[in-house]
């Protein structure tokens, strides 16, 4: 990284400057799993000190614990967890912490329509708030652009951004707010050797601009070693060795572990890590006290950049405005923008998402109109002949299923990879999740009025129904319920499966409905006990008040193409349904209470789904 880049990094740093360098330390840290028999013990009272200033790797084997770990020191993980975890020596509080630290996982969850530009600016609004200007933002945002390399991607849609170009936007989307401590989770996972060399490059830089780095990496060179200023490394549960990297070889030593001649030191103590070196795991872990302690060779010379907090009289004089500062925010509990600004940021980014997205869009706007048509020619015209009444009814029922499903399915296909972005921006305190889902339905309901209505009005024309205002309207109305409760159903069921499940669950979900609407059994013929059923069956609510539109309010006799029609009065095929004595204000009352329903329950499934992502 060159100087420039260096000064302009030094720069951000102490322009928002709201958060004070952190030193994290953590005690006893137990994690378990399962219950009863099947209780696993994860990781085994381990303890270690996080200095700010200082880029820290965690390593170790796979499944020696390193994910947990760092999830847990990041507050994503909390069910089964014990120990302590203090900051600047005081318990922290994981509702303050969310507002310190930033953690950036292994699997980059951005909006994929975007355009790196907008994502930036979306994130510039809602980490830096009202209180700083539009040129401020502005500056700020070209700023973390240049620092990571990303000037000439402002304009790239990011799902055609490199690995390693997803990986620096991951980084620079949570730089904006000064985060105190930054996690990362496998950062140079699926980079190649000089993307990985500039992502460490950079995450020193951050490090020394007073924030504290921990990153967990897989297999590091050598080379990459030397970037990290300490080496936590895990196996088993336990820590082996926390220190800087010049001392790992010599700790090793320790116990008669020589590094062989032509071998990457990185390489020889995951091998040891692993148990490939005898059962020296347990004295290792004793030597360094299972992380209570710091090992620095004495014939290396220490640390060139010690902590912003340590002892050593570094930055001792900010210690009482640290304090002050660190008061300051206990009290400002609130996100950086208020409500309303996040909605409006978080609409405007859904809807251009949206508008992008072929299958939420053009396909969707497409597969109306087309089976529009298609319906329109297959009930050609039997809208007002009584000789085809039922061909008539069955066309309103198959309206429903046909809006249902299309509503449906986009929502439960889509949501699943929505909810990863919106756990991660809402852990990392960009905005509450009361406002992301908020602006998640406004955001959509133009789309739930738009292609139903698009559809209705081909079918409705090419089917010859009757040309009333009122019944269209009324017809509309039901059309556009069903879809708005499709998509509700599309909510709940995306808020608590992966998109595999969901697209499972979703129709077996709507099926019941459909059985109790009406169409394919009469009501009375339903035995008592399940009678019920018909009441909470929003296709039944659909379906009546889309019979009642077309056939009641004194809807005079039919035509009728052949010699007899049964059908002929609308009262009496209405009575056949038995629906003759229904109200239709009672149908919108069932839809509208539906509508409601879904969504409430859409949404404290999500807030149960982001509460328990641990
Ligand atoms: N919820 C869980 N139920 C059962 N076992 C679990 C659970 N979570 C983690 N583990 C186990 O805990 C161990 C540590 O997992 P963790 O993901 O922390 O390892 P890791 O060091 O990050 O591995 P890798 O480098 O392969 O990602 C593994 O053996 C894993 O199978």
């Amino acid at each position: 990284m060159d100087v420039a880049v260096k000064l302009e990094m030094c720069r951000l740093t102490t322009q928002n400057q709201t958060n004070v360098p952190l030193d994290l330390t953590f005690h006893d840290i137990c994690y378990t799993v399962g219950k009863g028999k099947n209780v696993k013990n994860i990781l085994h009272q381990m303890n270690g000190t996080l200095k700010s200033g200082q880029l820290t790797a965690i390593l170790g084997p796979s499944g020696a614990g390193k994910s947990s770990l760092m999830n847990i020191l990041a507050g994503f993980k909390t069910i089964g967890v014990d120990g302590r975890v203090n900051l600047n020596g005081v318990e922290r509080n994981l509702k303050i912490f969310r507002k310190q630290s930033a953690y950036i996982e292994q699997y980059d969850h951005l909006l994929q329509n975007l355009t790196v530009g907008e994502y930036m600016n979306a994130a510039a609004h809602l980490k830096l708030g009202n209180g700083v200007s539009q040129v401020e933002k502005k500056s700020n945002i070209e700023l973390v652009m240049k620092t990571l390399g990303l000037s000439n991607n402002e304009h790239t849609r990011i799902s055609r951004l490199s690995g390693g170009e997803c990986k620096r936007l991951s980084i620079g989307v949570e730089l904006f707010d000064n985060p105190a401590i930054l996690f990362l989770d496998e950062p140079t996972s699926g980079l190649d050797s000089s993307s990985t060399l500039q992502c460490v490059a950079l995450l020193r830089e951050i490090a020394r601009s007073g924030r504290t780095v921990v990153a967990t990496i897989h297999q590091p060179s050598s080379r990459l070693l030397d970037h990290f200023d300490n080496l936590y490394i895990v196996a088993s549960g336990s820590c082996i060795y926390q220190g800087p990297p010049g001392s790992l070889m010599p700790y090793l030593k320790t116990v008669n572990l020589n590094c062989p001649s032509y071998t990457n030191p990185a390489d020889f103590v995951l091998d040891v890590a692993s148990g490939e070196y005898g059962d020296v795991l347990p004295q290792l872990t004793s030597g360094i006290k299972n992380g209570r302690i710091i090992y620095e060779d004495p014939s290396i010379s220490p640390l060139a950049t010690p902590s912003h907090n340590s002892q050593d009289g570094v930055c001792e004089d900010e210690n009482e405005d640290d304090v002050e500062k660190m008061k300051n925010r206990e009290n400002r509990l609130t996100y950086a923008t208020p409500f309303h600004t996040q909605v409006s940021v978080l609409l405007e980014r859904t809807w251009r998402s949206i508008w992008r997205e072929k299958m939420l869009t053009q396909v969707r706007f497409t597969t109306h109109i087309l089976f529009g048509i298609f319906f329109g020619l297959l009930y050609q015209a039997v809208g007002n002949d009584a000789a085809f009444i039922l061909n008539n009814a069955g066309m309103l029922y198959f309206n429903l299923i046909f809006i249902v499903f299309t509503s449906v399915m986009p929502t439960v296909v889509t949501f699943p990879l929505e909810r990863k972005v919106l756990i991660r921006e809402h852990l990392n305190n960009w905005y509450s999740l009361k406002a992301y889902y908020l602006a998640k339905l406004l955001a959509d309901i133009p789309f739930q009025i738009i292609f139903p209505t698009v559809y209705l009005v081909i079918v409705y024309f090419m089917t010859g129904q009757p040309l009333s205002l009122q019944r269209f309207s009324m017809l509309l109305c039901m059309t556009i319920f069903t879809s708005l409760v499709g998509q509700g159903i599309g909510l709940v069921v995306g808020a608590v499966f992966d998109i595999q499940s969901a697209a499972f669950m979703a129709p077996t979900f709507a099926i019941p409905f459909l059985l109790f609407a009406g169409f394919f059994i009469n009501f009375k013929s339903i035995p008592s006990y399940m009678n019920w059923m018909t009441y909470v069956s929003f296709f039944r609510y659909g379906f009546e008040g889309s019979m009642l539109a077309i056939y009641d309010y004194d809807r005079p006799p039919l035509d009728c193409s052949e010699p007899y029609c049964y059908f002929r009065f609308p009262q009496k095929f209405l009575e056949k349904f038995d629906m003759a004595h229904s109200s239709y204000s009672i149908c919108v009352v069932g839809m509208l209470v539906y509508f409601v329903v879904m969504r409430v329950a859409g949404y404290f499934l999500l807030r149960f789904k982001v509460k328990n992502v641990g």
